[in-house]
Protein backbone atom coordinates (compact mmCIF):
# COMPACT_ATOMS: atom_id res chain seq x y z
CA UNK A 1 0.00 0.00 0.00
CA UNK A 2 0.86 3.65 -0.68
CA UNK A 3 3.27 4.71 2.08
CA UNK A 4 1.80 7.69 4.34
CA UNK A 5 2.92 11.28 4.96
CA UNK A 6 4.61 11.00 8.24
CA UNK A 7 6.91 7.62 6.40
CA UNK A 8 7.31 10.60 3.86
CA UNK A 9 8.47 12.98 5.77
CA UNK A 10 10.61 10.39 7.82
CA UNK A 11 12.12 9.13 4.23
CA UNK A 12 13.50 13.10 3.09
CA UNK A 13 14.73 13.07 6.83
CA UNK A 14 16.92 9.65 6.69
CA UNK A 15 18.04 10.79 2.98
CA UNK A 16 19.40 14.34 3.33
CA UNK A 17 19.45 15.20 6.97
CA UNK A 18 22.92 14.68 9.39
CA UNK A 19 22.76 12.30 11.69
CA UNK A 20 22.84 13.73 15.46
CA UNK A 21 22.02 17.27 13.94
CA UNK A 22 19.22 18.27 15.73
CA UNK A 23 19.07 21.60 13.47
CA UNK A 24 19.71 19.50 10.13
CA UNK A 25 16.50 17.36 10.71
CA UNK A 26 14.50 20.71 11.71
CA UNK A 27 15.78 22.13 8.17
CA UNK A 28 14.99 18.83 6.19
CA UNK A 29 11.76 18.82 7.63
CA UNK A 30 11.22 22.58 6.41
CA UNK A 31 12.37 22.14 2.83
CA UNK A 32 10.19 19.20 2.48
CA UNK A 33 7.13 20.22 3.81
CA UNK A 34 7.45 23.89 1.94
CA UNK A 35 8.48 22.43 -1.59
CA UNK A 36 7.48 18.63 -1.56
CA UNK A 37 4.36 18.25 0.72
CA UNK A 38 2.44 20.02 3.46
CA UNK A 39 2.32 18.59 6.66
CA UNK A 40 0.99 19.58 10.05
CA UNK A 41 4.57 20.48 11.75
CA UNK A 42 4.85 23.95 13.52
CA UNK A 43 7.00 24.98 10.91
CA UNK A 44 9.56 27.59 10.93
CA UNK A 45 8.28 31.03 11.35
CA UNK A 46 5.74 29.45 14.60
CA UNK A 47 8.84 27.32 15.72
CA UNK A 48 11.31 30.65 15.71
CA UNK A 49 8.82 32.24 18.53
CA UNK A 50 8.63 28.78 20.22
CA UNK A 51 12.24 28.66 20.20
CA UNK A 52 12.12 31.98 22.26
CA UNK A 53 9.78 31.27 24.57
CA UNK A 54 11.75 27.69 25.53
CA UNK A 55 14.41 29.99 25.70
CA UNK A 56 13.49 32.23 27.96
CA UNK A 57 11.67 29.87 30.26
CA UNK A 58 14.70 27.44 29.91
CA UNK A 59 12.19 25.18 31.67
CA UNK A 60 13.52 22.19 34.10
CA UNK A 61 10.38 20.38 33.21
CA UNK A 62 8.23 19.91 29.72
CA UNK A 63 5.01 18.59 28.33
CA UNK A 64 4.33 18.60 24.66
CA UNK A 65 0.59 17.38 24.04
CA UNK A 66 1.12 16.19 20.26
CA UNK A 67 3.74 14.79 18.83
CA UNK A 68 3.17 14.00 15.17
CA UNK A 69 6.62 13.66 13.40
CA UNK A 70 8.69 15.12 16.27
CA UNK A 71 9.15 18.48 14.52
CA UNK A 72 8.33 20.46 17.70
CA UNK A 73 10.01 18.11 20.13
CA UNK A 74 13.37 18.16 18.42
CA UNK A 75 12.59 22.04 18.26
CA UNK A 76 12.01 22.19 22.07
CA UNK A 77 14.82 19.45 23.44
CA UNK A 78 17.28 20.84 21.34
CA UNK A 79 17.24 23.93 23.34
CA UNK A 80 16.69 22.28 27.03
CA UNK A 81 19.40 22.47 29.74
CA UNK A 82 21.11 19.21 30.18
CA UNK A 83 19.39 16.83 32.74
CA UNK A 84 16.39 18.04 31.49
CA UNK A 85 13.52 15.90 30.24
CA UNK A 86 10.62 16.72 27.73
CA UNK A 87 7.78 14.52 27.93
CA UNK A 88 5.91 14.17 24.82
CA UNK A 89 1.98 12.17 24.27
CA UNK A 90 0.99 11.13 21.18
CA UNK A 91 -2.41 9.19 20.43
CA UNK A 92 -1.95 8.18 16.87
CA UNK A 93 0.57 4.86 17.08
CA UNK A 94 1.71 5.54 13.24
CA UNK A 95 2.79 8.99 14.02
CA UNK A 96 4.54 8.02 17.35
CA UNK A 97 6.40 5.63 15.72
CA UNK A 98 7.46 7.91 13.02
CA UNK A 99 8.63 10.71 15.62
CA UNK A 100 10.71 7.90 17.64
CA UNK A 101 12.78 7.38 14.84
CA UNK A 102 13.03 10.96 13.80
CA UNK A 103 14.02 12.14 17.43
CA UNK A 104 16.64 9.37 17.28
CA UNK A 105 17.98 10.21 14.12
CA UNK A 106 18.22 13.85 15.76
CA UNK A 107 19.82 12.58 18.61
CA UNK A 108 18.16 13.62 21.00
CA UNK A 109 16.38 10.78 22.34
CA UNK A 110 17.60 10.98 25.99
CA UNK A 111 16.21 14.20 26.26
CA UNK A 112 12.64 13.02 25.32
CA UNK A 113 10.21 10.77 26.68
CA UNK A 114 7.41 9.52 23.95
CA UNK A 115 4.06 8.40 25.38
CA UNK A 116 1.40 7.19 22.95
CA UNK A 117 -1.96 7.23 24.82
CA UNK A 118 -4.69 10.81 24.79
CA UNK A 119 -3.96 13.52 26.56
CA UNK A 120 -6.98 12.91 28.79
CA UNK A 121 -6.05 9.68 30.01
CA UNK A 122 -1.77 10.76 30.52
CA UNK A 123 -1.83 13.61 32.37
CA UNK A 124 -3.49 12.41 35.88
CA UNK A 125 -0.63 9.85 35.91
CA UNK A 126 2.08 12.09 35.17
CA UNK A 127 3.16 11.97 38.70
CA UNK A 128 3.00 8.18 39.35
CA UNK A 129 4.80 7.84 35.55
CA UNK A 130 7.41 10.34 35.91
CA UNK A 131 7.65 11.42 39.68
CA UNK A 132 6.75 15.05 37.50
CA UNK A 133 5.48 17.29 40.30
CA UNK A 134 4.82 20.65 38.02
CA UNK A 135 5.19 21.35 34.92
CA UNK A 136 7.55 24.75 34.34
CA UNK A 137 6.24 24.80 30.55
CA UNK A 138 3.08 23.06 28.29
CA UNK A 139 3.07 23.49 24.61
CA UNK A 140 0.10 22.71 23.21
CA UNK A 141 -0.47 21.30 19.85
CA UNK A 142 -2.71 18.11 19.83
CA UNK A 143 -6.23 17.85 18.92
CA UNK A 144 -7.81 21.50 18.93
CA UNK A 145 -11.14 20.85 20.87
CA UNK A 146 -8.45 19.29 23.93
CA UNK A 147 -6.67 21.87 24.39
CA UNK A 148 -9.32 23.58 27.31
CA UNK A 149 -10.31 20.53 28.88
CA UNK A 150 -6.48 19.37 29.28
CA UNK A 151 -5.50 22.50 30.87
CA UNK A 152 -8.87 22.41 33.15
CA UNK A 153 -7.31 18.65 34.03
CA UNK A 154 -3.54 20.45 34.62
CA UNK A 155 -5.00 22.56 36.92
CA UNK A 156 -6.92 19.91 39.15
CA UNK A 157 -4.05 17.52 39.04
CA UNK A 158 -1.64 20.64 40.20
CA UNK A 159 1.05 20.03 37.37
CA UNK A 160 1.17 24.21 37.11
CA UNK A 161 2.72 26.30 39.65
CA UNK A 162 2.71 30.12 39.63
CA UNK A 163 4.62 31.32 36.72
CA UNK A 164 4.47 27.78 34.15
CA UNK A 165 4.13 28.90 30.70
CA UNK A 166 1.77 27.95 28.46
CA UNK A 167 2.49 28.47 24.73
CA UNK A 168 -0.46 26.66 22.66
CA UNK A 169 -0.26 26.44 18.71
CA UNK A 170 -2.98 26.82 16.17
CA UNK A 171 -5.27 29.00 18.23
CA UNK A 172 -6.80 30.88 14.92
CA UNK A 173 -6.21 27.90 12.32
CA UNK A 174 -7.83 25.76 12.90
CA UNK A 175 -8.41 27.70 15.76
CA UNK A 176 -8.81 27.13 19.48
CA UNK A 177 -11.73 29.65 20.03
CA UNK A 178 -13.12 28.19 23.79
CA UNK A 179 -9.57 27.91 24.87
CA UNK A 180 -8.55 31.86 23.56
CA UNK A 181 -11.87 32.69 25.59
CA UNK A 182 -10.73 30.88 29.40
CA UNK A 183 -7.12 31.86 28.74
CA UNK A 184 -7.55 35.61 28.07
CA UNK A 185 -10.86 35.75 30.31
CA UNK A 186 -9.87 34.21 33.63
CA UNK A 187 -8.02 35.43 36.60
CA UNK A 188 -5.90 32.42 36.61
CA UNK A 189 -3.56 33.71 33.40
CA UNK A 190 -2.21 36.12 31.97
CA UNK A 191 -2.15 35.68 28.52
CA UNK A 192 -0.64 37.41 24.78
CA UNK A 193 -1.20 36.76 21.05
CA UNK A 194 1.68 36.48 19.00
CA UNK A 195 0.62 36.57 15.42
CA UNK A 196 2.46 34.53 12.61
CA UNK A 197 0.98 31.78 9.82
CA UNK A 198 -0.64 28.87 9.80
CA UNK A 199 3.20 26.35 8.54
CA UNK A 200 4.41 26.83 5.21
CA UNK A 201 1.46 28.98 4.12
CA UNK A 202 0.09 33.17 3.59
CA UNK A 203 -2.68 31.68 6.11
CA UNK A 204 -3.04 33.47 9.20
CA UNK A 205 -2.63 31.42 12.38
CA UNK A 206 -0.50 32.02 15.70
CA UNK A 207 0.71 31.01 19.36
CA UNK A 208 -1.03 32.05 22.71
CA UNK A 209 1.16 32.32 25.34
CA UNK A 210 -0.46 32.27 28.61
CA UNK A 211 1.12 32.57 32.42
CA UNK A 212 -0.19 30.69 35.04
CA UNK A 213 -0.63 33.08 38.08
CA UNK A 214 -2.04 29.98 40.86
C1 LIG B 1 -1.99 12.83 23.49
C2 LIG B 1 -2.86 13.26 22.38
C3 LIG B 1 -2.32 13.65 21.20
C4 LIG B 1 -3.16 14.03 20.16
C5 LIG B 1 -2.56 14.44 18.90
N1 LIG B 1 -1.38 14.01 18.47
N2 LIG B 1 -1.12 14.61 17.31
C6 LIG B 1 -2.15 15.42 17.03
C7 LIG B 1 -2.23 16.32 15.84
C8 LIG B 1 -2.99 17.58 16.18
N3 LIG B 1 -2.61 18.71 15.32
C9 LIG B 1 -3.46 19.14 14.38
O1 LIG B 1 -4.53 18.58 14.18
C10 LIG B 1 -3.04 20.28 13.51
C11 LIG B 1 -3.77 20.53 12.34
C12 LIG B 1 -3.38 21.57 11.48
C13 LIG B 1 -4.15 21.85 10.25
C14 LIG B 1 -4.71 20.79 9.51
C15 LIG B 1 -5.42 21.06 8.34
C16 LIG B 1 -5.57 22.38 7.89
F1 LIG B 1 -6.24 22.64 6.75
C17 LIG B 1 -5.02 23.43 8.61
C18 LIG B 1 -4.31 23.17 9.80
C19 LIG B 1 -2.27 22.38 11.78
C20 LIG B 1 -1.56 22.13 12.96
O2 LIG B 1 -0.47 22.88 13.29
C21 LIG B 1 -1.93 21.09 13.83
O3 LIG B 1 -1.21 20.92 14.98
N4 LIG B 1 -3.07 15.33 18.01
C22 LIG B 1 -4.52 14.02 20.38
C23 LIG B 1 -5.01 13.61 21.62
N5 LIG B 1 -4.19 13.22 22.60
MG1 LIG C 1 0.03 22.64 15.30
Amino acid sequence: TRSTRPQRLLRAVQKKAIKGDPQSVISTIDYFCRHSEWAMNVGDEKGAILDSVVCEVSPSTALELGTYCGYSTVRIARLLPPGTKLITLEFNPDYAAVARQIIEYSGLQDKICLVEGASGDLIPKMQELFGIKTFDFVFLDHWKDRYLPDIKLLEECQLLRKGSILLADNVICPGTPDYLEYVRNSPLYESKYFKSHLEYTKVEDGLEKSVFLG
